[in-house]
């Protein structure tokens, strides 16, 4: 298994060399999982979704899958018809480090075995500077949500179930938790483009929200509107900014640039972060960490990380 970089050629010498089928992993698909990973052979569709451990999303329509999960169905959808050689392009963006970790052994064994497999992750490439300046923000900041509850539509579960946030202060806070425990979810009700079924949220003042980019792949372009979309968001005097994974796709030197001027902007601004960036956790003031729906842990970093088996500075996988 080999990482192809843009910049030192060895993305096109693998594809020269190769001729991988190249998924560009932003295909949606319409239907259910079930029938999408039946749809070439059930039996390797069922094999390849019990090794990804996605066995639980067979009934669940695609559409209405969290981001990381849509990323690993698309991953197990590439591997159905025995590639002999494959290009997945950025195949670990939105997965949590323990899902990315089990994916990166698999495709190991996948390779082990004779299939070529090529992937690109932009956060590896060394180039692109880039910096970010950014405004204080003047005006106080406050999220009040209480007893907030929402299911999405035709769902069974509560995406977020009984949720109470109340933040006052200027600081950084990130949304920690696995694939599909609700985090956009919970952003889009404190952006109030979702309404709650339960509870109330009251906010001080107009809010920027980013959403996650459905944008991937070798497309400067994207990459570009990504950097104006993260100066402009910085620049914004607003007191709160409700970002879903900022830091998706950005080079290791842009996120050094970003997360400084972020840290920098949450001295006057009310920011929360959905992620699973071990970086942008590092920066964070405070942490609330969902599962199923529920806040399970909800306060300071330092003391998440000294409580937390998963996430302490010593464990974290990435
Ligand atoms: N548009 C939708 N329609 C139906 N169900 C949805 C929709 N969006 C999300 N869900 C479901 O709501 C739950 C929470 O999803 P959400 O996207 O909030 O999770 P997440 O923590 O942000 O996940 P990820 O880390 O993969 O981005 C999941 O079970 C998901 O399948």
């Amino acid at each position: 298994m080999q990482w192809l970089s843009y910049v030192d050629g060895s993305f096109e010498r693998f594809v020269e060399r190769y001729r991988p089928r190249v998924i560009e992993m932003n295909q949606s698909f319409s239907g259910k999982v079930g029938h999408l990973l039946s749809s070439v052979d059930p039996f390797r569709g069922a094999e390849i979704a019990t090794l990804l451990q996605i066995d639980a999303l067979y009934p669940k329509r695609f559409d209405a899958c969290s981001s990381g999960e849509q990323q690993i169905v698309r991953v197990a959808y590439a591997l159905l018809d025995r590639p002999d050689s494959i290009v997945l392009i950025e195949p670990f963006r939105h997965l949590d480090s323990f899902r990315r970790e089990h994916l990166e052994m698999l495709l190991r064994r996948i390779s082990g075995i004779g299939v070529q497999i090529g992937f690109t992750e932009r956060a590896k490439e060394s180039s692109g500077e880039m910096t970010f300046t950014f405004n204080e923000s003047t005006t106080l900041p406050s999220i009040d949500a209480t007893d907030v509850s929402y299911r999405h539509p035709l769902q069974a579960t509560y995406a977020i179930d009984h949720v109470t946030v109340q933040m006052n202060e200027p600081g950084l806070t990130v949304i920690v938790g696995t694939n599909g425990s609700g985090k956009s979810t919970l952003l889009e009700l404190l952006a109030r483009s979702r309404r709650p079924l339960q509870g109330r949220i009251k906010r001080g003042e107009r809010a920027v929200y980013l959403p996650a980019d459905p944008e991937v792949g070798p497309f400067p372009k994207a990459e570009k509107r990504r950097g104006a979309q993260l100066q402009s968001v910085l620049h914004d005097p607003s007191g709160v900014l409700l970002l879903d994974e900022p830091t998706v796709d950005l080079t290791s030197g842009e996120r050094d640039a970003f997360l400084e001027a972020l840290q920098q902007k949450a001295k006057s601004a009310l920011v929360v972060c959905a992620t699973h960036d071990m970086e942008l956790i590092q920066t964070a003031t405070d942490v609330i960490y969902l599962a199923n729906g529920q806040i399970v842990f909800q306060g300071d970093r330092i003391l998440f990380q000294d409580r937390s088996t998963l996430w302490s500075h010593t464990s974290s996988p990435s």
